[in-house]
């Protein structure tokens, strides 16, 4: 069964390793061990009942796996991105394609503007959108402009990589987080996640959660809320400041 929608996700490529790192000391990848992890998380997207597409490898560039910053999917709009480093822009030609094929309407960012997935955050009916190293004025407001009639809300990013680095949303559209490292001025009431990975949430279902194994305290904390939560271990993803929401993008099935 797989009903929920369509889940894009990116194997990790043979240049995993060489992936950037910012806020964290750069430790050794285990090629091996990443694709098991990703095998491992595919499954469960699919075990949620998500269908699972594979956007084409690229194995030149090393973060392609971290597919989420490559574009934003808002209902109908597929919107490629630009990211803010000129090192991952060659990761968004194979998106591109994905997109076209399922018949979204595609739009892109351009210059100066710079946007990585990774800092837009679908929250209810509004969209946050992370202002930081990765993503700049001119990319919000070239996403507004995209995103025509949704409330888009910046949201200044210190010290992690993207605005979900630092909080996601749970499935009533509540945000769930790390407050140091956002400006909280511009958000609702913001949760706060017992421990920083337990900032990123992937909504599989109206009442299902995917969370890192580096979260126990606050996967605890959301199954005694009455979610289900599944748990996936990312560890050599984390090593290159990824998580689950960058592994990939949700397409939710769209009801007509
Ligand atoms: N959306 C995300 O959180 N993406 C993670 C990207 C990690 C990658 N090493 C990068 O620095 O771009």
């Amino acid at each position: 069964m797989a009903d929920a929608g369509i889940a894009l996700v990116r194997r990790p490529g043979p240049r995993l390793a060489e992936g950037l790192v910012t806020h964290i000391e750069r430790r050794p990848v285990d090629l091996a061990l990443a694709r098991r992890q990703h095998e491992a998380y595919t499954a469960a997207l699919r075990a949620a009942g998500w269908a699972v597409r594979a956007v084409p490898e690229a194995d030149d560039a090393p973060d392609a796996v971290f597919v989420e910053d490559t574009v934003v999917v808002c209902g109908d709009v597929a919107v490629l991105t630009l990211p803010g480093a000129p090192e991952r822009r060659a990761e968004v030609a194979g998106t591109e394609g994905v997109v076209r094929d399922l018949g979204l309407t595609v739009e892109r960012i351009a210059a100066p503007g710079t946007l990585d997935g990774g800092d837009v955050l679908q929250a209810g009916g509004t969209v946050y959108v992370g202002r930081g190293a990765r993503t700049n004025e001119e990319g919000i407001c070239q996403l507004a402009r995209l995103l025509g009639g949704r409330r888009v809300v910046p949201v200044d990013v210190r010290g992690a990589l993207h605005l979900k680095s630092a909080m996601t949303a749970l499935p009533d559209g509540s945000l769930i987080g790390v407050p140091d490292w956002v400006d909280t001025s511009a958000l609702p009431a913001l949760r706060v996640a017992p421990e920083p990975s337990g900032a990123h949430v992937v909504v599989l279902g109206p009442e299902h959660l995917l969370l890192a194994a580096s979260a126990p305290r606050t996967a605890d904390l959301l199954a005694a809320d009455g979610f289900r939560v599944t748990v996936v271990d990312i560890g050599e993803f984390e090593a290159l400041e990824g998580c689950v929401t960058c592994l990939s993008v949700l397409v939710p099935t769209r009801l007509s």
